[in-house]
Order: C-alpha cells, then sequence, then structure tokens
C-alpha cells in the first residue's frame, strides 16, 4: 500500500494512493481516460519499484510532472499550471451563458468533469424557484422563455426592440439569483459552475466578477443550420420533454437573443467561443482559466 501525505492548514492527513484519482487530475490537460490510466499506473508502478510507501502530495505532484514532460511538455505545463489555480485560497467560479440551445448545459458538464469540479447549477433552475415566489401578476416575463418574454411586456412604450427588451427584463430577474449564488460560493469557499441563457456580460455586478477566481464565458453556434440541429438532438432525447415545436416557431427570436449576447460579450470583453466541436470549446476554456488564474509552471513559462 502506497500512502499519501498531505497537508490542510497545519494539519498533515494520509489517504491510500488512488489511480482513479490520478487518473482524474490528468484529464485537465486534455489527455484522454485510457492513457491518463495507463499514466497512473506506471506512476504507481514506478513508486513500488523505488520502494517508496509514503509520498507527500507535492512530491507526487512533481513526479507526476515529470512524467508528463516524458509524453507531451504541454500536457506537463497545463498540470502544473492547474494545480496553482486549486491550490489558491479563492474557490473557481465559471459562468457560461449563451442563447437557448447552444450547448451550456452540455459544455458545463463537460468543463466540470475536466476540471473535477462538483458543483453545477442551472439558471433555469434559479428561474423556476424564482417562479414559485414572483407571481405571473406581479412578473409575467419571468413566467416565459428568455426568447419570447416581450410577448409579456406590459408597459407600453415605444420599444426599438421588444425582443430584445424582453429579454432583458426576463434576464434582469433572474440576474438576482445568478448573483446570490456567487455570493455565497465567494462567501462559502465553493467552486461552481453557473450555466444558462441567463448569464449576460454586463448584467453581473463588476465588483463580484471581480473577486477570486471567477471568469465568464459567451457560447455560441454561428451556423444556424447547425444552430437549430443542436434542438434536434437534444429533443430526441427520450427524457427530454420540452417541445421541438416552441424552439423552431421561436428560433428567429432566439438567433436575436444570440446576436445581442455577441454584442454584450464584445462591449465587455468577454471571450465567445463557438461551440462547434466541444473538444476544442472545453481545451479552449481550460486554456482561458489557466492563463488566468494558473501561476508559472516549474520552467517559469506561462506558454501551455
Ligand atoms: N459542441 C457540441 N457538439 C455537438 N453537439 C453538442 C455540442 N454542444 C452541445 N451539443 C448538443 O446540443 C444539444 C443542446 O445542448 P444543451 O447543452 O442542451 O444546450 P443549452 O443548454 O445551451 O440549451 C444537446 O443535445 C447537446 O448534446
Ligand atoms: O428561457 C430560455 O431561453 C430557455 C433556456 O433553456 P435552454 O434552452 O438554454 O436549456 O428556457 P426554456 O424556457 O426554453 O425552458
Amino acid at each position: 500500500m502506497i500512502w499519501v501525505i498531505g497537508n490542510v492548514d497545519g494539519n498533515s492527513y494520509k489517504e491510500p494512493f488512488s489511480k482513479g484519482i490520478l487518473a482524474r487530475s490528468l484529464r485537465v490537460s486534455s489527455i484522454g481516460l485510457n492513457q491518463a490510466y495507463e499514466i497512473a499506473n506506471d506512476i504507481e508502478n514506478n513508486l513500488i519499484e523505488r520502494g517508496i510507501s509514503e509520498i507527500s502530495v507535492d512530491e507526487l505532484a512533481k513526479t507526476i510532472a515529470r512524467y508528463l514532460d516524458t509524453v507531451d511538455s504541454g500536457f506537463s505545463k497545463k498540470y502544473e499550471r492547474w494545480r496553482t489555480v486549486r491550490k489558491s485560497e479563492e474557490p473557481l467560479i465559471i459562468l457560461i451563458g449563451g442563447a437557448s440551445g447552444v450547448g451550456t448545459s452540455s459544455m458545463a458538464f463537460e468543463l466540470a468533469n475536466r476540471l473535477g469540479l462538483k458543483n453545477i447549477i442551472s439558471t433555469d433552475m434559479i428561474r423556476e424557484v424564482m417562479r414559485k415566489i414572483i407571481s405571473k401578476e406581479l412578473n409575467p416575463v419571468i413566467h416565459k422563455s428568455s426568447f419570447d418574454a416581450y410577448e409579456s411586456i406590459r408597459t407600453p412604450a415605444i420599444r426599438v426592440d421588444a425582443i430584445i427588451e424582453g429579454f432583458i427584463s426576463h434576464v434582469d430577474v433572474v440576474n438576482v439569483g445568478i448573483e446570490a449564488i456567487i455570493e455565497r460560493s465567494i462567501k462559502e469557499g465553493i467552486s461552481i459552475i453557473v450555466e444558462g441563457v441567463h448569464v449576460v456580460p454586463g448584467f453581473i455586478r463588476e465588483d463580484l466578477l471581480n473577486q477570486g477566481n471567477v471568469m465568464m464565458f459567451t457560447l455560441i453556434v454561428e451556423d444556424e443550420e447547425m444552430h437549430k440541429q443542436r434542438f434536434y438532438t437534444r429533443c430526441r432525447q427520450p427524457w427530454v420533454k420540452r417541445s421541438l415545436e416552441h424552439y423552431m416557431d421561436n428560433f428567429s427570436t432566439i438567433r436575436k437573443t444570440q446576436n445581442f449576447l455577441i454584442e454584450q460579450a464584445n462591449i465587455h470583453h468577454n471571450p465567445i467561443i463557438n461551440n462547434v466541436d466541444f473538444r476544442q470549446t472545453i481545451d479552449s476554456m481550460v486554456d482561458e482559466i489557466i492563463d488566468k488564474f494558473g501561476g508559472e509552471s516549474n520552467d517559469g513559462t506561462k506558454s501551455i
């Protein structure tokens, strides 16, 4: 048995070496699961051959980085810099926005898996809770979708663009819940991913975005036909109850909300990712996160 020795706030702990934990920690370097387990196996065998029965977390991390360097120096750099992010005093709070159907839910799940994050919340769920608290009479727009909220705007006014005005009114309410989640995550030190159409650049308080390790992405699907296909693939899953018709009937307004999100992301210098190939999307988000929050790798470089 190999024991891994760690230290939390001056208190040391001891846990059995786990190839599974090691393999999952390599995912951040975009190493496939099979290769990750092979590497974990090789490292375990190397420790056994060296007669090591106890190793500190930091020494094990150095052993892993040295091994990764023999496979691909980019892997070891990304691994080392990711460890810097994870050793931060601040929780990692990732906000993923994007119009309906672009893939915010799927990419949130993939990113959480790649980074080993355990908490994901969708803004649709935040909205459901708010719908129970806020009556349709008090605020009808919250009881609609983001893209057809304009049908429930009550205040008569000369509208520049009713669809975007409805979207803004709808998002504005859910945004209160998003800010509450960010505040609690920072207060409690909880790393989390918040995903959904209601994550809009320029709507969330700057003082929250500037705290700790908070990062926002805007996902888009540039190609209109590909965007439409996403609804087909989503609604094909037997457990999905949302009607395809609802999205196809409102597809043009959904695209209008995407144009608004792109405008907002450009105004607020927020990274926009065209979510075509999910591996590239995840790699882009991981690289942006490590670039922003990761320290330098051991050789003093920051390039990944
Ligand atoms: N990069 C991608 N490549 C292929 N399919 C994707 C990609 N991202 C999402 N999808 C698929 O598109 C559909 C919509 O994705 P989803 O995450 O539900 O969108 P959203 O949460 O933004 O409404 C799902 O079936 C999902 O599997
Ligand atoms: O309000 C909206 O735009 C969508 C967002 O959900 P996703 O399509 O992003 O999952 O919620 P809906 O009312 O369609 O359930």
